[in-house]
């Protein structure tokens, strides 16, 4: 049995897709709906990049970097707000990890095979009782393959970007529009062009193109997959 039927009977949910298509925003109300619990694996890579950050760690050596993984002890908390934060050594790091600057980071060390396969245990020990919704960018292809249902998020990279300034501006982050848009075709492509767990669709996903559709709706139609 491969370690990712650990728990076969309980179900998983993946959704993944490149940055901005939505991935955390419909997880997080579609776990919520259903009572199922969330991963956002992409905050386990943000984590190791901000330690690495406050280690000085250099980011093109990756032995540092696997060591790194190894050593950062990674907790998520929701607040009274019922917000999720995130603890990165005792300490929360949530904002920071939220920047471009991270995302960078974490999309650098994510290339980094020994990284992926050190955090794998971590990632499926979220499989609980009654269901999980993982999100990421290998979920469906990787971390979960024998997942009962798999989603597979898109937009154009104009309206990600978008998405992706209003929320930092909402956080009064200084962003420009230009700047993110490269940003995110960078990481795109990265991500895309890796050889490990690289992003694409699992074949048996179903794709959603989000562009010009509002949150409730690509809800709506990840929730009608799972009561399918
Ligand atoms: N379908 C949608 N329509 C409009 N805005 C969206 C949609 N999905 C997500 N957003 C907004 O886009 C921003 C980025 O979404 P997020 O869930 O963080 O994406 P990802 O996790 O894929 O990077 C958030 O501010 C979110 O509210
Ligand atoms: N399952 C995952 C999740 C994230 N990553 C890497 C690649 C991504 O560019 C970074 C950050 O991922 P995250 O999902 O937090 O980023 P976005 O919210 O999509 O902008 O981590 C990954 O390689 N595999």
């Amino acid at each position: 049995m491969s370690d990712s039927n650990l728990n076969p009977e309980i179900p998983v949910l993946t959704i993944d897709g490149p940055s901005g298509s939505g991935k955390g925003t419909i997880s997080r109300l579609v776990a919520q709906r259903l009572g199922w619990h969330y991963l956002d694996s992409g905050a386990l890579y943000r984590a190791v990049g901000v330690a690495a950050g406050w280690g000085d760690l250099d980011l093109a050596d990756p032995a540092a970097l696997v060591r790194c993984t190894f050593d950062t002890e990674i907790g998520f908390r929701e607040d009274d707000s019922g917000e999720l934060r995130v603890l990165v050594n005792g300490t929360d790091a949530t904002d920071e990890l939220r920047t471009e600057t991270a995302g960078a980071a974490a999309s650098a060390i994510a290339a980094i095979p020994e990284v992926r396969e050190a955090l794998k245990d971590r990632q499926r020990a979220f499989r609980q009782p009654p269901g999980l919704v993982a999100d990421g960018r290998d979920m469906g292809t990787v971390i979960f393959p024998g997942a009962a249902y798999k989603v597979f998020l898109t937009a154009s990279a104009d309206e990600r970007a978008q998405r992706r300034y209003k929320q930092l501006n909402d956080k009064g982050v200084s962003v420009t529009l230009p700047g993110l848009l490269r940003e995110i075709l960078a990481r795109d492509a990265r991500d895309a062009q890796r050889a490990v767990a690289p992003l694409r669709p699992a074949e048996d996903a179903v794709r959603i193109d989000t562009t010009g559709l509002g949150i409730e709706a690509v809800v709506e139609r990840v929730l009608a997959l799972v009561h399918e």
